[in-house]
């Protein structure tokens, strides 16, 4: 990793607290480098959802969670801080697995936005800016003709770019994605991920995926998770090639397998993490 972090944990640790605590997460120090693509993985339940949206108090809305340690943006805590969580939250924007449209038009999905955000003077300047965002995430040659129809009414695959486009009309620092192109068919996921392929050159992305083919393609640093501790963090050639860990090796090992092997497997062969949970 060497470009200088846009985001960085210290000793990070997460407790689901009730009957019985779950230690999701525990004491991650991480950097994530700016203006790259970083992707979290490793097996069902070892905390990669938690460690994402930690990144940016998305728990807070939670009542059970326990937090220790810091997250900073750049210099600054985003827990240790009088900063409102919501202006948080708008620095680092976070995309959800499922492709929601606000009850909007296409234009209003991307508008909603950029009003929240406030950066434009006139009307004009918000149609800009809307352009702009739709170009941006590969979808206004699909949509310039009917800006004012429902979002709704759009395919998913298209949905998920337009929930990409509204989160980047605030103006986020980072992009947190949440397994963003599970829910989608193959074509559709496709699109979505030439469009992060686009987006990394100018934001910093951290995403978290099941797909180690994904991983690969897509990803510039890799961080993997087992049982909520951090295993390992690397740039993605090193790690998929040079594993260091011996727990890093068995899980890539046991994923060029399901990629590769396909006579002894009858795993998908889109190699959705399949090794021992955490629960
Ligand atoms: N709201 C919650 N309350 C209690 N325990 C939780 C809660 N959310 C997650 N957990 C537990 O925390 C651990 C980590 O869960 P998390 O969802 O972060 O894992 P994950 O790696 O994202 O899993 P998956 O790949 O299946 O989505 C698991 O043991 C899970 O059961």
């Amino acid at each position: 990793m060497t470009s200088k972090p846009a985001l960085t944990t210290n000793e990070l640790s997460v407790t689901y607290t009730g009957n019985e605590d779950v230690e999701a997460l525990k004491n991650v120090s991480l950097e994530f480098p700016s203006n790259q693509l970083t992707a979290i993985i490793g097996p069902s339940g070892c905390g990669k959802s938690t460690l994402l949206k930690s990144l940016n108090r998305l728990h807070e809305i939670q009542p059970n969670v326990d937090i220790d340690g810091d997250v900073y943006l750049g210099e600054e805590p985003i827990y240790d801080t009088d900063e409102p969580a919501p202006e948080i939250r708008r620095r680092i924007g976070y995309v959800p697995q499922t492709p929601t449209a606000l009850p909007l038009s296409i234009y209003d999905n991307v508008a909603y936005g950029a009003k929240i955000h406030g950066n434009y003077e006139d009307k004009d300047e918000l149609d800009d800016i809307v352009e702009s965002y739709l170009r941006k995430v590969n979808l206004w040659d699909e949509v310039k003709d009917r800006l004012s129809t429902p979002g709704a009414e759009l395919s998913t695959g298209q949905i998920q770019r337009l929930c990409l486009a509204r989160s980047l009309a605030v103006e986020p620092e980072v992009l947190l994605c949440d397994e963003v192109t599970s829910a989608l068919d193959p074509v559709s996921a496709e699109t979505v991920e030439e469009t992060l392929a686009d987006l990394k050159e100018e934001y910093t992305i951290i995403m978290v995926t099941h797909s180690m083919d994904q991983a690969k393609r897509l990803a510039d640093d890799v961080v993997f998770l087992y049982l909520g501790d951090l295993i390992e963090a690397n740039d993605t050639r090193s790690f998929f090639e040079n594993p260091q860990n011996e727990r890093t090796k068995e899980f890539v090992k046991g994923h060029t397998a399901v990629e590769y092997d396909d006579s002894e497997d009858e795993t998908d062969s889109n190699t959705k993490v399949d090794t021992p949970t955490a629960e």
